[in-house]
This record gives C-alpha cells, structure tokens and sequence, in this order.
C-alpha cells in the first residue's frame, strides 16, 4: 500500500486536463488507481524488459486484485526503442491484441517508453489514451508530463511523433530504488533544469540537497519531482503546443544537447539527460560569452552538477569534431522557424530567456572554442 503524503496536481488544458499523482508506494494500488481511469477489462502494459523483469509482477498483482487482466506487450530497452522498426513492432502486437478505442494503453517504463507508447497511442485507432506510470527519474520529473511524444529518425531526436496528452500521470519514487545511478544522475539534469528556467530559490535548493537525492533520500526526491512537475504543468497549461514561447523555455540545454546525442548516435556513449546537463552548461557558457550573463553564474551551473558526479567531460566525445557537425544537427531543430533558429538562453540563473537573435556562425566559433579546450586538457 502507498505510504505517506498523496500530492495531486493537474494539468489545466481545458477538455484535456489530466491529473498527476505522486505516492510512495503506489505501485501496488496502481489497479485501484487504473481502475477510476478505464474502463477496460484487460489493460495492454506496454514496459521495456528491465523495468518488466523488476517491477511487471507488483503491477500486474495490483491491477488483478482490482478485477482486471494485463496484456504485457514488453520491448527492448534503450534509446534504440525510439524508432520506425520498435513502432511498427509496436503498432502490429497492438493490432493483434485487438486494441480499440476504448482501451487505455498503460506506459509502464522511462522516458522513452513513454515517448514511444504516447506516439503509438496517437496513431493507432487514429488515436486512443494513455496512462504514464513513469519509472525513472527524468520520466517522472519530466517527459511523462505534458504529452511530447516521439521517435527518432537517422536525421535527428524526436523528429516524427504528436501532441497527445495521457489520461493520467501515476508517480511512485519508490521505483526509483532501484534505478542504476547512471540514469538517476542523467534525470536529474531535468530537475536542474526548472531551476535555471526560472526559479533560483529551487536551484539553491538543488545545490543543497541534490547529492541527498542522487543519494536515495526519498523527501529530497519527492520535493523534487513534485515542485518539477508543478513547472512544467504550468507551463504546459499556458502552452501546450509550443507555439506561443514559453514551452520553448523547457528546451534549455536541448538545442546544443540534442546536438550532442546525435554525434553519439543516440546510443549509451551519452544519456539524454547528461546531454542536456552538457548543454545547460554549454547554454549558460554561451550567454556569458554574449555578455547576456554573469560568468559566476555559469561556474556555479558547472559547480553544481560537478558536485552531484555529473562531468560535463562526458559530451566531450560529442565535442571533439568541434562545431561544423553539432551546427548541422541542429539545423534540424524543431523550434526553427522562418530560417531562424531560437536558441534558450539566460541571463543568470533562474532568467532563461528565448533569443531570436543569435549568429549560428557564432555558435559555431563558439563550439570550435570548446573542442580546442578539451582537446587541450
Ligand atoms: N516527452 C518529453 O517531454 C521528454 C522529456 C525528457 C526526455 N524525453 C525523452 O526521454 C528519453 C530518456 O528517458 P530515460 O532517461 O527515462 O531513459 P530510458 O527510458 O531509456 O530508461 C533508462 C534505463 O533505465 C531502465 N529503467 C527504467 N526504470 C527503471 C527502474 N525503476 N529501475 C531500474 N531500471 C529502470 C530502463 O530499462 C533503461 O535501461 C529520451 O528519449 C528523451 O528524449 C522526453
Ligand atoms: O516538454 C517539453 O517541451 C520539453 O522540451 C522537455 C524536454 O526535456 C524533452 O527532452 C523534449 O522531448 C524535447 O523536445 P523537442 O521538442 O526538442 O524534441
Ligand atoms: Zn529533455
């Protein structure tokens, strides 16, 4: 049974809202949970093998003490899973497990899970809901929210996918016991991320107790995820399609970290998260060589997720080739529009901002400056 304070937040869209529960312990009243969502008498879990493997068994004991059966539709785990061949894959088992409109797929798994189950969802049927039950930390602080959903192709991250909200986003952190360091540290650059948007207070909050979190302690985590999901909902409820700037504010670190992932390949070599924390860095270190922010500031970025283990040494493979290759990555970038490309800059901690204006030559003079860095160190 879930133990301790319940937090419910909703996302304020109108016809589409949707709530977010945060619980330790959830996991085993998920099916009471499900239950007041669908309808259906067998939901279709879609999880990756690992999560399945750790936590399958808890979830499916709890939805079938709530009455119902579970169709398991398991897929390999990784980045690689974010693709045309896993979507078809996907799409076909759906078929063939009879899907309807009136079913609710469950995303059971991290970021990319939900990523790809949200994008099935959209598709299939011409579109059916979904539920994010969220098992990683960048999942649970981040992509489970506000209804991105994607697949990656041979040009570029999140290059073909949807707009298409959950029905209901169910947190339990206790998953998180057992998530690999590695991946607790590369979700925690998203959390990171809220407070160099535009909250400072939050920041100083992560700079003293962000190694407790990385470390296990479940207050920090909760505080964390809680107050990260209360960000982000905002700003999805003023913005939910990325239209109007806001939105654009959550790509911080994304433009140059998507970048990064691309020259790994969007493989092991280097997380999402440990890019966009690469990338923060790189955003802040960019603003201050703009002379938009002060380079105090930027120490203290690089301090902070030196402090919590996370070297931004890890892009460096990405780095290295300098910025010719990264600027053509990103030339593919979403929130280009008219021929320009926006880049989310800021003027201290806290005060991210969109800037229109920026000469990709410079940034690309700027990335050669930091490939000649590394190569020198
Ligand atoms: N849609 C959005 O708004 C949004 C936001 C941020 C990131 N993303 C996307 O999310 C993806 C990254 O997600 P991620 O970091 O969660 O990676 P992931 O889904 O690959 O999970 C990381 C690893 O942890 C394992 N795992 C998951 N939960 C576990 C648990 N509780 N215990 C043990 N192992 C567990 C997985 O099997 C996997 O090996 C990227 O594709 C990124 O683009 C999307
Ligand atoms: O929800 C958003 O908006 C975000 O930008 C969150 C990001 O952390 C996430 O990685 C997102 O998938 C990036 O979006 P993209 O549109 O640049 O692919
Ligand atoms: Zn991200």
């Amino acid at each position: 049974m879930s133990e301790g304070p319940r937090k419910e937040l909703v996302v304020a869209l109108g016809d589409h809202s949707y709530p977010i529960l945060v619980a330790d312990g959830l996991i085993d009243d998920m099916g009471a949970e499900l239950a007041g969502i669908s309808a259906a008498e067998r939901l279709i879990v879609v999880s990756d093998e690992i999560v399945w493997s750790l936590h399958g068994a808890r979830l499916s004991a709890s939805i079938a003490k709530a009455g119902r059966s579970v169709a398991p539709v398991i897929l390999p785990p990784g980045e690689g899973t974010k693709s045309w061949p896993v979507l078809a894959d996907l799409v076909d088992r759906l078929l063939s497990l009879g899907i309807d409109r009136d079913d609710h797929l469950i995303a059971f798994g991290g970021g990319v899970i939900g990523d790809l189950v949200g994008f099935a969802a959209a598709i299939v049927m011409r579109g059916c809901a979904y539920v994010q039950i969220p098992t990683t930390l960048l999942a649970q602080v981040d992509s489970s929210v506000g209804g991105k959903t994607a697949i990656n192709t041979a040009a570029g991250k999140n290059l073909v996918g949807a707009f298409h909200q959950p029905s209901a986003v169910l947190i339990d952190p206790s998953l998180l016991d057992t998530l690999p360091l590695r991946h607790l540290r590369a979700g925690y650059a998203e959390v990171v991320k809220y407070g160099l948007i535009s909250d400072p207070d939050f920041f100083a909050w992560c700079e003293s107790h962000g190694a407790a979190l990385i470390g296990g302690d479940r207050d920090a985590q909760v505080h964390a995820i809680s107050t990260s999901v209360a960000s982000k909902a905002a700003i999805v409820g003023e913005d939910e399609r990325e239209r109007k700037g806001r939105r654009a504010l959550l790509n911080l670190g994304h433009t140059f970290g998507h970048a990064l992932e691309a020259e790994c390949g969007f493989s092991d070599i280097l997380l999402h998260g440990e890019a966009v924390a690469a990338g923060s860095l790189l955003a802040f270190l960019f603003s201050v060589r703009r002379g938009l922010c002060p380079a105090a500031d930027a120490d203290r970025v690089r301090d902070h997720f030196s402090a919590v283990g996370m070297d931004p040494s890890v892009a460096a493979p990405a780095l290295r080739g300098g910025g010719k290759a990264l600027i053509a990555h990103m030339q593919l970038d979403k929130k280009k529009s008219g021929g320009t490309l926006p880049f989310i800059l800021a003027h201290g901690i806290g005060q991210a901002f969109i800037d229109r204006n920026v000469d990709i030559a410079d940034v690309e003079l700027f990335l050669d400056e930091q490939a000649r860095g590394i190569r020198r160190d």
